[in-house]
């Protein structure tokens, strides 16, 4: 894909692409999952890239409101070609991915018609998706105010039920009510499922959902009672500013009885609350299906990152060596690779755990179907918790690609500023990661003390069940090389999560009560959840190993991948791990040198590994992370496309520059 991208130019990354130890075909395969997943993958980025609409390139030079122009453009223009060829969800799906500028087409699919589906019944369904499908309708999640976010059950927009007219009456009672934040809410949605505490003779029954139509389907103007806007620039140029987050105050707007999501509960005709045989916390079920989406997000920003950073770390050379030999490339510093490999790593790591983690969220909703809510609160802890730690390494990954590629790193034509200011915000939305982590610090101690009761724990916590074993157990490793066998690995991720969460547990049983411990000891309980989840991450990247992986030196390579994986969090949180006393001091060193092995068996694998991600130039978005290495023309090339170049000299220079240049002057001849 990548090649034909490249369109037969000189390829400045021959030499490195000369070296790979591997079928690079192969090795997309398994990162996309399948031969069928690498070939839509690249129809719909071809199809992205080769179409004039949907160029980036310019786009951090937009104002605001060229930019939501622009997205709006963008959005009707790859809704038309949805249409015309008629693609399929999945290509559909795909080619939103490739178009790569947030927008309120993200939130109707990701979130509104979600919902529909998860609170809504057959019938809700029935009537509110025909149209969402078709864009009949815009729709967003109006779910956070200005005074409430994390606490859900803080909210305070009412939705009172008045049985004399068969109808709620929403209502924003205060400022802090507002709803703020909601995305696509600014300008464009003509419908929200906006969460509102119901309220029925006289009684507070807490959140729930009811679909409002907001804007007029003739005009676009908000309905009355109702007062709607943008909530303001955001972070870095571009990036998400192009996202028409929104605030939104109802004066008594009335809604009939049957725009309340009714699967969970139901307000009857005369005004009786009846609550389903489902657990209430359904009602937060779409915030577990985007939080699972967000893990494979999470992946795809982070090899971007990734994919930049090596292709540049090739191509740039400082310093020669002392004999006068030719410059070295930054890439092969061992600083440069213990910074930047880690993170290629994490993004395969990333890349698997969310494959298994969409599997366990099918499951999930099978057995929901089926009313079996036994797998609920896993699967809230597994997506809480995965969402949580893999959108802050993220974040931080990105964060240092930029650094990694030095003074040209921090130009906006790298691409790695609008990068990290498009995924900066999912460390904060759908649930900030702190308050996540607590929920799986929360599902721990409960399993933990379900454990001392002799209950038998199963799926991602199924380890908890060796306790008697994983408490008082000592590493075998006792040379490098055994830092090569998995079992040790996964041992001693195994006992340090669980003595984490013991040590917690014991701790927060010699609090005055539960919630006083819980809290008090909040900052320990984040590490453990981390722990948790980071041994989640490690198991399912050993497990992928154990899958057929087809293609020359592909499964070689994930072994090598899966042990920098590992090997870098052991010596990332040395501490955990001594202070637990699942490894020694010696055995933590020894782990270090593995390490710095695989660092160098990695090496002429590198910028391969990147190609398997098999992005185009135009997704990459970056004259850093070229697929031909042509960095330097690429970065010539696109400076002159500022718009302050426009002009030889500046705007300004009249008023501003030449009196002040004329006057020195002046003064400089008395
Ligand atoms: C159509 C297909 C599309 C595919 C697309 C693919 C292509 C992708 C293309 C482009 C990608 C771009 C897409 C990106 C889109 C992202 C857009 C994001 C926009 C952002 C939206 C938002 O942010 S919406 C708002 C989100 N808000 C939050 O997350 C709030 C966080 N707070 C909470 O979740 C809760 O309040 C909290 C859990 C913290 C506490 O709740 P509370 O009721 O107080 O609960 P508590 O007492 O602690 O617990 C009670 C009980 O309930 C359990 N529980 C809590 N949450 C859940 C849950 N979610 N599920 C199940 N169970 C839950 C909890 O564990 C407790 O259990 P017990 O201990 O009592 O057993
Ligand atoms: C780009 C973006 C898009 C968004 N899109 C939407 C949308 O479409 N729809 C929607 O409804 N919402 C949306 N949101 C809102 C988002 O869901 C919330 O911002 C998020 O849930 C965090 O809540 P908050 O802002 O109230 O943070 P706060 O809870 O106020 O967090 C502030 C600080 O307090 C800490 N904190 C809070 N509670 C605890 C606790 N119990 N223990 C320890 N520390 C705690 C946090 O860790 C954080 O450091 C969006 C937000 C952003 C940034």
């Amino acid at each position: 894909m990548a090649a034909a991208d490249w369109g037969g130019k000189a390829d400045h990354l021959a030499g490195e692409r000369a070296t790979a130890q591997f079928d690079v075909d192969g090795m997309k395969v398994a990162w996309a999952g399948s031969r069928h997943a690498v070939e839509v993958a690249d129809r719909m980025a071809c199809l992205v890239a080769s179409d004039p609409v949907f160029r980036k390139d310019t786009r951090t030079m937009l104002s605001r409101k060229e930019l939501f122009k622009d997205t709006l453009k963008k959005a009707a223009h790859a809704w038309k070609r949805t249409v015309e060829l008629h693609l399929t969800e999945e290509e559909a799906n795909l080619l939103r991915l490739y178009i790569d500028q947030p927008g309120y087409v993200d939130l109707h699919w990701v979130m509104f018609v979600p919902a529909i589906k998860g609170q809504g019944t057959e019938e809700q369904q029935k009537k509110w998706l025909t149209m969402a499908y078709k864009f009949q309708i815009i729709g967003t999640y109006a779910q956070t105010e200005l005074g409430h976010g994390s606490n859900v059950q803080g909210l305070e927009t009412t939705a009172t039920f008045d049985p004399s007219t068969d109808e709620f009456i929403m209502h924003s009672p205060t400022l802090t009510s507002s709803k703020w934040w909601p995305g696509g809410l600014g300008k464009t949605s003509t419908h929200a499922v906006v969460y509102a505490r119901l309220i029925t003779e006289g009684k507070d029954y807490g959140i729930h959902g009811f679909i409002m139509q907001l804007r007029s389907l003739d005009d676009h103007s908000p309905l009355p009672g109702i007062t709607i806007g943008d909530i303001g620039g955001k972070f870095g140029s571009g990036a998400y500013n192009s996202m028409d987050n929104g605030v939104m105050r109802l004066d008594h707007v009335r809604i009939p009885r049957d725009q309340m999501l009714m699967r969970l509960a139901q307000v009857t005709r005369e005004g009786k609350y009846v609550h389903s045989d489902v657990p209430k916390q359904l009602l937060y079920g779409t915030m577990v299906y985007v939080r699972q989406t967000i893990v494979a997000d999470a992946s795809r920003a982070l090899s971007r990152a990734v994919c930049i950073a090596v292709r540049y770390g090739a191509i740039r050379k400082q310093f020669g060596s002392k004999a006068g030999g030719p410059e070295t490339q930054v890439l092969n510093y061992k600083t440069q690779q213990s910074r930047l490999f880690p993170f290629l790593a994490s993004a395969y790591a990333f890349r698997f755990v969310g494959q298994w983690l969409k599997w366990l969220y099918t499951d999930v909703t099978q057995k929901l179907e089926s009313k079996d809510f036994s797998t609920l609160p896993e699967a809230h802890a597994c997506t809480a918790g995965l969402k949580s730690v893999t959108t802050s390494a993220t974040a931080d990954a990105i964060e240092e690609c930029q650094k990694l590629c030095g003074g040209h790193g921090y130009l906006n034509s790298s691409g790695l500023p609008e990068l990290f200011a498009v995924n900066l915000p999912a460390c904060t939305y759908e649930g900030d990661n702190v308050v996540l982590l607590l929920q799986v610090a929360r599902f721990l101690m409960k399993t933990v003390s379900q454990v001392a009761s002799g209950k038998q724990p199963v799926g991602t916590t199924a380890y908890m069940g060796n306790i008697q074993h994983l408490m008082q157990c000592k590493s075998v490793v006792n040379t490098v090389e055994d830092w090569l066998n998995p079992a040790a690995i996964k041992e001693v991720f195994e006992a340090r999560a669980l003595r984490m969460a013991v040590n917690c547990a014991q701790n927060i049983s010699k609090a005055p009560s539960q919630e006083e411990g819980f809290s008090e000891l909040s900052p320990d309980l984040v590490e453990a959840a981390v722990a948790h989840v980071q041994l989640i991450i490690v198991t399912k990247f050993i497990e992928k190993l154990q899958e057929d992986i087809l293609g020359h030196g592909v499964k070689e390579q994930l072994q090598k991948l899966c042990g920098i994986y590992a090997l870098h969090l052991i010596h990332k949180h040395l501490g955990d791990f001594l202070s637990t006393g699942c490894v020694t001091a010696r055995q933590g060193s020894l782990a270090n040198e593995r390490l710095g092995k695989l660092y160098a068996q990695v090496r002429p694998n590198a910028v391969a590994l990147v190609d398997a991600f098999d992005y185009t130039d135009h997704y990459l978005g970056s004259a850093l992370g070229r697929y031909d290495g042509d960095v330097y023309s690429a970065l010539y090339k696109e400076a002159w496309k500022d718009p302050l170049n426009e002009t030889v000299v500046p705007d300004g220079y009249q008023e501003h520059l030449r009196p002040l240049l004329k006057q020195q002057l002046k003064l400089s001849r008395l």
